[in-house]
């Protein structure tokens, strides 16, 4: 039986600081790479509301940052390979210099999708920057700009992630145990 607590989770991958520190290299990225431009930040919610926080406040230009919600896990350990948009941006994005900001690239559905959509509104420049890549689940092919960790195909909870929405304030990011998603 789970507990939903720290006891479901096998083996920590990546903890507190080493997150927050790649938050920081990869905002220094960031800030070099966007000056004078017009810089949007979108996190995908639920899962990137750690990182994007971790993000913005060591990014060192100017910019602005908005949200959207889209879902396709539900409350399983696979895609259901059908992208739900519940929240859409509140600004326009034409014209404007956009970055994804997602916790976790799996088979890419979501991201492929979102990329779509938002090309259609006609932004300068639309990029992607993630903390966690998992290349080997990949189903579609996608460009991501930014990487923070590579990381093997294990079911990953917390930092935001979450498994039928729970474990997502775990500060670290850990494996869960198998016998709590696989019945
Ligand atoms: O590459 P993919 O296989 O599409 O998986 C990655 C997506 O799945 C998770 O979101 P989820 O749909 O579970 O919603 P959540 O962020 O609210 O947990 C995660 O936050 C990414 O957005
Ligand atoms: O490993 C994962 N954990 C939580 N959510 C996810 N969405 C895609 N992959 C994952
Ligand atoms: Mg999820």
């Amino acid at each position: 039986m789970p507990t939903y607590g720290k006891e479901d989770v096998k083996e920590v991958l990546y903890n507190a600081e080493q997150l927050k520190e790649k938050a920081k290299e990869l905002a220094r990225k960031i800030s070099d790479d966007y000056k004078g431009k017009d810089l949007i930040l979108i996190g995908i919610l639920k899962g990137s509301v750690m990182f994007m926080t971790d993000l913005i406040r060591e990014i060192s230009i100017p910019c602005h940052i908005d949200f959207m919600d889209v879902s396709s896990y539900g409350n399983s350990s696979e895609t259901s390979g059908v992208v739900r948009i519940l929240k859409d941006l509140d600004f326009e994005i034409k014209g404007k210099d956009v970055l994804i900001v997602e916790d976790i690239i799996d088979t890419g559905v979501t991201l492929k999708y979102l990329m779509k959509y938002l090309s259609s509104r006609n932004p300068n420049s639309l990029e992607i920057v993630c903390m966690l890549n998992k290349a080997e689940r990949r189903r579609v092919d996608i460009g991501v700009k930014y990487i923070g960790y590579e990381v093997p195909d294990y079911f990953l909870v917390g930092y935001g992630m979450d498994y039928a929405e729970n474990y997502r304030q775990f500060p670290y990011v850990g494996i869960l145990k198998e016998e709590i998603y696989k019945k």
